[in-house]
């Protein structure tokens, strides 16, 4: 199991976090949990399945090293500050070993009245330019995942990585999920919606210019050994993301992005 911190922000707001992978494993606010953290998690060194992991530096496959980058699986150091959790990791051998490359990294998770922000801040510390993607790869939780929408989209064009990345034209409709979704929208700096029938979240993001959005759907679910039975309902993914054009930073230049999670109404609770 992994040592947590924990942060109280103002109100009932108070986020639980762990050095490995700077990944938040819980929010909550105003009476209830916000993120789906699995119970069946792998907390042995692989990735957790939950919470906000970070994506960094590649996304997915799309790249030569580990599977949405190292950050997620290594353990960042942590650094007093009395209103926020800051994380930070810095190039070392496991690191070079993946990307050559000499960089800083912060995290920052910072719990307000209403709200959750996470900011990414990479710096680069090499003698050469560096290209890197990262996502915030948020686990929102819903009471189920069939009255779930994301709204924001609507007229958004997106890559569906469920079918082997296929570019599809604006749905037209909020999103919604009776199966898998996987899709990435490009250029996405508006508010977004989501919605499960009964509790409404405002999400927003800064710095990022994609939104990922992800949930397995049952059958592809029922091969993920580190879910519970039907806890793909409990959860959808969405991701503040910077995928489809990947940032480049000139030596010494610093990039930051963050996303801003607001609850927004509580109806029922
Ligand atoms: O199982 P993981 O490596 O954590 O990835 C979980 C998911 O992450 C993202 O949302 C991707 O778009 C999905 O294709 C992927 O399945």
């Amino acid at each position: 199991m992994h040592n947590t911190l924990l942060m109280s922000g103002p109100g009932d707001s108070r986020v639980e976090a762990t050095a490995f992978g700077a990944q938040a494993l819980s929010w909550h606010c105003r009476g209830r949990e916000r993120l789906y953290l699995s119970p069946r998690a792998d907390v042995s060194g692989a990735a957790i399945r939950g919470g906000v992991p970070v994506i960094f530096p590649q996304f997915a496959a799309r790249g030569p090293g580990p599977r949405h980058g190292f950050a997620r699986t290594l353990t960042w150091e942590t650094e007093p500050d009395p209103e926020r959790l800051r994380f930070r990791l810095r190039d070392r051998e496991e690191t070079r070993r993946h990307w050559p490359y000499r960089f800083g990294a912060e995290l920052d998770v910072e719990p307000g009245e209403d709200r959750l922000r996470i900011t990414l801040t990479v710096h680069n510390a090499d003698a050469d330019p560096f290209e890197f993607s990262a996502a915030l790869h948020t686990y929102l939780a819903v009471g189920d995942i069939a009255e779930t929408q994301v709204h924001g989209l609507e007229d958004r064009p997106y890559i569906d990585s469920a079918r082997g990345g296929a570019p599809c034209p604006p749905s037209g409709a909020p999103v919604r999920f009776g199966g898998e979704v996987d899709r990435i929208y490009a250029d996405t700096r508006r508010l977004l919606r989501v919605t499960d029938g009964e509790h409404m979240l405002r999400f927003e993001a800064e710095g990022f210019a994609d939104t990922v959005v992800w949930n397995p759907g049952a059958e592809l679910a029922a091969g993920l050994s580190d879910l519970e039975p039907d806890g793909y309902r409990r959860f959808v993914c969405v991701e503040a993301a910077q995928v489809l054009q990947p940032v480049r930073l000139q030596p010494g230049q610093t990039w930051t992005g963050a996303q801003i999670l607001t609850v927004q109404s509580n109806r029922g609770c």
